[in-house]
């Protein structure tokens, strides 16, 4: 799935693989596709309730493979949609319940109101996090999942607690769109150290020529900033 803006997260990671002196390849994956034997980095998107709905089957049959890729410590980056179901399930707001595949001790309630607006939120592993959401699931963290933030400006996992997305091993997933990792590349860098690592044991990341790297800075810093002075 993808919405808000979700595939500009694969297009960071490739250009910051690029930089590095890798050369990626991309595989899109859709339901009924072969799931390709051979990958370092799992990313999806978020997706509106008919979406999820139509993807849930296909997710089914993936779920001993994913969970056992997140098991083996694969790097994933799952956005809102695909967020709720790595959990339990989530049961949307007409009362359908979706299935999840349960890498994620979460579960999700869809509630009458849509939580929208830019968000700020704080985590120890990555700094300040800046993006949008966009969701009607209210999503709850079970004793096993970690959060991957906390918020400090929007909602969040839910309208009561102010967590925002979940952790586990090398599991990242959020409900920020915006896209998310334009804004946040300390999660990038993450994922690509830690798919690196996975692939080739270590990973030495070469330094950015200095102007690329002020002129990234600051194209980032300004999207943080624009993101973070907008109302909600
Ligand atoms: N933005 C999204 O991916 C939305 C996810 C889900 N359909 C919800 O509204 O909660």
């Amino acid at each position: 799935m993808n919405i808000y803006g979700d595939w500009g997260n694969v297009l960071v990671l490739k250009q910051r693989l690029k930089w590095q002196g890798y050369n990626p390849v991309v595989t899109e994956y859709n339901p009924g596709d072969e799931f390709p034997s051979d990958v370092d980095l799992i990313v999806g998107g978020g997706g509106q309730d008919s979406g999820q709905v139509v993807i849930q089957q296909d997710l089914q049959q993936l779920a001993p493979t994913l969970r056992g890729l997140a098991d083996d410590e694969l790097p994933m980056l799952a956005i809102c949609g695909l967020y709720q179901l790595f959990g339990r399930f989530f049961k949307t707001h007409d009362g359908v319940l979706i299935p999840g595949i349960g890498v994620l001790d979460i579960e999700t309630h869809g509630g009458p109101e849509r939580l929208i607006g830019n968000v700020l939120s704080v985590s120890d592993e990555f700094g300040e996090i800046h993006g949008y959401e966009n969701h009607s699931g209210q999503t709850f963290l079970g004793t096993d999942a970690q959060p991957l933030a906390h918020v400090r400006k929007g909602e969040g996992n839910n309208s009561k607690d102010d967590t925002e997305g979940a952790r586990y091993r090398n599991v990242v997933a959020s409900y920020l769109h915006g896209s998310l990792l334009p804004k946040n590349p300390a999660i990038a860098d993450f994922l690509i150290e830690k798919a690196v690592t996975r692939r080739y044991g270590s990973f030495d990341p070469a330094p950015l020529p200095d102007a690329d790297l002020a002129g990234l800075a600051r194209l980032s810093e300004l999207a943080r900033k624009h993101a973070s002075d907008r109302p909600r």
